[in-house]
This record gives C-alpha cells, structure tokens and sequence, in this order.
C-alpha cells in the first residue's frame, strides 16, 4: 500500500452559524461544532484509507474562543498519523472576521477513527508522510496521545504506554 502525503487527505469545511445552531447565549452550540469536526475528519480519513471509517474516539477538545450567530466557521481536517488501522485527525477550527476577512483560530481537537471492511472489522491503511513542520511535530507526538486514549479507554495497561512514559521520564 503506497504511503499519502497529509495533503491528499486534507479536508476543509467552510460554514455560516445559523440561529438554529446557536446557544441562549448566541454563541455556536458545543455538539454542533463536534458534529462538523466529526463529519470533516471522517472525509479526511476517507480520503486517507479508501475505506469505510467509523470515529473510534474523541481525544481532545479545546473550546478556547466562542463563535457568534453569523460567523464563517472553517473546519480544517488533517490526519496527523496513521497506525494499522487506525488515523489521528488533527481539527483546527478557524472564524473569518467579517470586515478584515483575517481568520483566528478558534478551537482545535483531536479524533482517532478506524478503518473498517464490511463487517466493520479494522483494516490496514497507508503510512502517513509528514511534510511541514507542525505535521511532523504532530506526527511525532500522536504515538503518545494513541497511548494516552487506548489508557483511559481501558484497552491497553499503563505500563505497556511506552511512550506516554517516556515523556514523564524526559
Ligand atoms: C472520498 C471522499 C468522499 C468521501 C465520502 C464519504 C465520506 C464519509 C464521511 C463520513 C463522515 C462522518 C463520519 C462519522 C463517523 C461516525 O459517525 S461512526 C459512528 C460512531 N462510531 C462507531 O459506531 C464506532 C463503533 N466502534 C467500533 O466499531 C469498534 O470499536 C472499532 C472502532 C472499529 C474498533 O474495533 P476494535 O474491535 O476495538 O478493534 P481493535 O483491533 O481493538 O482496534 C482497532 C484500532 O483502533 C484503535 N483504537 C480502538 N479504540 C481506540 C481508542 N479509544 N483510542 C485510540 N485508538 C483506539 C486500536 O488501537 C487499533 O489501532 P491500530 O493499531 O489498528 O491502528
């Protein structure tokens, strides 16, 4: 299977926050943005394996800024690192400033989604090549973070995450 560069996979989704995706504050609702990110990293990943792929986790959400009523969300979707089966898709979430049409970063997260056949069991995907330097930033720290999730999801021992102790150890 030939290794894909991030580019081929990348995926971006530019949207208005309408009235009913609001909260009573006015500002865009938390799970509707999660429903984007979950929809534009699921394309990514797609784009990535050529294969049906289901969200396995959500590892990571920053809520940093609020989005108002009105505003152009840009979701932008990159695998961050592919394993057997599995994908990291790194969500950087952008609003558009109306008047300057300058973009600031708004939320960032952090999904794992698997690679299935058929019958939904897991199949193997490409190697990932990062290129740019936060893709290889990015690419280097999602063994620990893959760790991190199979941990607290019950599915791999403390003491096996490698990785993730290492960066105690550092
Ligand atoms: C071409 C362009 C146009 C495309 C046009 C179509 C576009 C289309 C877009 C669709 C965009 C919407 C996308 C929505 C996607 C849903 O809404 S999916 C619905 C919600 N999700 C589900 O229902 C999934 C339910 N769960 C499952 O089916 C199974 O648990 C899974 C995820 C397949 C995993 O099965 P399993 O038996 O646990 O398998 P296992 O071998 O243990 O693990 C498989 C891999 O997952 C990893 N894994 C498992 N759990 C975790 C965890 N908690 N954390 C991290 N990794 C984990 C394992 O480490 C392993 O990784 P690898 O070492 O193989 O890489």
């Amino acid at each position: 299977m030939e290794a894909k560069l991030v580019s081929e996979s990348a995926t971006l989704m530019t949207d208005l926050v309408l009235p009913g995706e609001t909260n009573p504050l006015n500002n865009m609702f938390g799970g509707e943005l999660l429903a984007r990110m979950d929809r534009a990293a699921g394309i990514a990943a797609r784009r990535h394996s050529r294969r049906v792929c289901v969200t396995a986790s959500v590892n990571h959400v920053a809520f940093n800024r609020p989005i108002p009523l009105g505003s152009v969300v840009t979701v932008e979707a990159k695998i961050s690192r592919s394993f057997n089966s599995s994908m990291e898709v790194y969500l950087d979430v952008w609003i558009e400033d109306r008047e300057s049409g300058i973009k600031k970063k708004a939320n960032e997260a952090i999904y794992t989604f698997v690679a299935v056949d058929d019958t939904g069991h897991p199949v193997a995907i490409p190697e990932l090549i990062p290129e740019t330097d936060l893709e290889k930033e990015r690419y280097i720290g999602a063994l620990r973070r893959k760790q991190l999730s199979l941990v607290i999801a019950g599915k791999m021992k403390p003491s096996d995450a490698t990785e993730l102790i290492a960066l105690f150890n550092e």
